[in-house]
């Protein structure tokens, strides 16, 4: 249906796309991988008409094609949905369903017809319950998303691109999305996606092209012939390491009892309290010491109350009652305090919690840090700040140029910059939410054993993560919620992602 061959981008002096193929079939489900960098974002925007390029074929339908932009790609079938989500945060749900595209009755946006249209897909994708006529801003990332999907199927395309759909969502709504993509395909259409989760490629996908470089390591194979280890070494090359893949559990601390139990806490040596802490409407009457050394995560559905424990210790919000006391006997009053105080905080929802977009690599890999620099060495300073920029970096195997405009990075790369900027500030304890989010294989890997290496050094790490898998390979124990209350704990043989999957559904 839509088919590219030789696809080649510059931007500037980086080569982004070298000779990049793709054919994509109605009826099937074609997975898009590689590593952070590796051109995928690029392919689709060009497939999308978002870019134009410098070289190379697109061929729809069999009849050779250029994409004069977005609006024509749209106009022949083509719908994408991007990484950065795209919605209006001002506009209510169902106008921005329909932005491009408002039903009119006489001239007059017409409510009734836009829900009536969005009803049926809205369903599908288990959004029923949000209120349709209320501002996107108030939804959390994970419904923004699937809102993003819905508007693609609203157009009712020949061929459905999406970059990474399911990084931010929880188990049950990567579910629902491969059943809607399931039905979709049924239909005819053409469905491309790009994901970092391998394991989900390989469920979700009827073939799998993998890009490396911006070329071609594997074309559109079918996915039921691959394993894990095809995947992982087409993405880095020969000889590079196979870091346990997303999903996987090749990790030694995760199915390894007595680690898992006994490793990194210092009995008795409470670092990090919360105690009686109470949250309106997020938490109630919670109590959790985590001791040095320690990494505990925090699990439950949307809304469950364990994200407020991020929150409280980030000092995001203040408890209505309780106390949070850091490692060193203080309190977080504010995020200003709570950094001042040792702790970092690595968002997934790195659009939130922003870097600095304009800014070049290594400044925002510095930022905290800048903030405390000292003014009479300015210029020794930043060379020393540069320089361990760039050694934080290259351990996540970051390959970009570190005095590049982060802006221009892709996404994943973006989010190891993210880490870096909190790892360079020292910290007593490291509260992570999706930390991997967007991330490569061998990129989540490293992370993870900074993460551990960061306990072993006697931090306290707090963990949440929409990917069990991650939370299963990386915790000495999770504490599970439900309803703002703290229900079970699991640690040891225990901790496994089905255990934890049970445990967070409440059965
Ligand atoms: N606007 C831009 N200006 C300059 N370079 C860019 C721009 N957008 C992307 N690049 C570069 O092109 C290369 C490919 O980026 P792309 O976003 O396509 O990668 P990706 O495979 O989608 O990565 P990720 O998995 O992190 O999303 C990277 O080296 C990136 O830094």
């Amino acid at each position: 249906m839509l088919h590219a061959t030789g696809l080649v981008k510059r931007y500037g002096g980086v080569t982004a796309l070298d000779g990049a193929d793709l054919e994509l079939r109605g009826g099937e489900i074609h997975a898009l991988v590689g590593e952070n960098g590796a051109g995928k974002s690029t392919l689709v925007k060009i497939l999308s008409g978002a870019l134009g390029p410098d070289g190379g074929e697109i061929a729809l339908n069999g009849t050779p094609t250029r994409f004069t932009g977005p609006r024509d790609a749209a106009a022949r079938g083509i719908a994408m949905v991007a990484q950065e989500l795209s919605l209006f945060p001002d506009l209510s749900v169902a106008e921005n369903l329909f932005v491009t595209a408002l039903p009119r009755r006489f001239g007059l946006l017409s409510p009734a017809e836009m829900e009536r249209r969005a009803a049926p897909v809205l369903a599908g994708l288990g959004l029923d319950d949000v209120p349709v006529h209320a501002p996107v801003a108030g939804l959390n990332l994970a419904d923004r998303q699937l809102l993003e999907v819905c508007r693609a199927l609203l157009a009712t395309p020949r061929v459905l691109m999406l970059d990474e759909p399911t990084s931010a969502l929880p188990p049950a709504a990567v579910d629902r999305l491969e059943t809607v993509l399931r039905q979709v395909a049924a239909r005819g259409i053409a469905v491309l996606y790009i994901s970092h989760m391998l394991q989900e490629v390989r469920r979700m996908a009827d073939r799998v092209s993998v890009l490396r470089d911006g070329r071609p390591a594997l074309r559109g194979e079918r996915a039921g012939g691959l394993s894990l280890d095809d995947l992982v070494r087409a993405m880095l090359g020969d000889g590079a390491p196979a870091p346990a893949p997303a999903g996987a559990t090749a990790d030694p601390v995760a199915g390894d009892p007595e680690r898992t139990a006994h490793d990194g806490a210092v009995p008795d040596a409470a670092a990090l309290t919360l105690s009686h802490v109470t949250v309106p409407g997020a938490v109630t009457d919670m109590s959790l010491s985590v001791a040095a050394g320690e990494i505990v995560g925090v699990a439950g559905l949307e809304g469950a109350g364990h994200r407020a424990v991020l929150d409280v210790v980030c000092g995001l919000r203040r408890p209505a009652s309780g106390r949070v006391t850091l490692p060193g006997g203080g309190t977080p009053r504010s995020v200003r305090d709570a950094v001042r105080q040792g702790v970092a905080f690595v968002p997934g929802d790195r659009k939130r919690f922003g870097l600095m977009l304009d800014q070049t690599v290594w400044e925002n890999a510095t930022a905290v840090r800048w903030l405390g620099a000292a003014r009479g060495s300015w210029w020794q300073h930043r060379r020393s700040l540069r320089a361990r920029a760039q050694a934080n970096l290259r351990r996540m195997r970051f390959h970009g140029d570190i005095d590049g405009r982060t802006g221009e990075l892709s996404g994943g790369n973006q989010q190891k910059v993210v880490f870096a900027k909190w790892l360079d500030t020292d910290p007593s304890v490291i509260v992570l939410d999706d930390p991997t989010r967007g991330v490569d294989v061998g990129a989540r890997g490293e992370m993870h054993d900074i993460v551990r290496d960061l306990a072993a050094t006697g931090r306290v790490v707090l963990l949440a993560s929409t990917d069990l898998a991650e939370l299963t390979e990386l915790c000495h124990r999770v504490v599970v919620f439900q309803r703002g209350e703290a229900t079970g704990e699991l640690r040891g043989a225990e901790l496994t992602e089905q255990r934890l999957s049970t445990a967070v559904n409440g059965s």
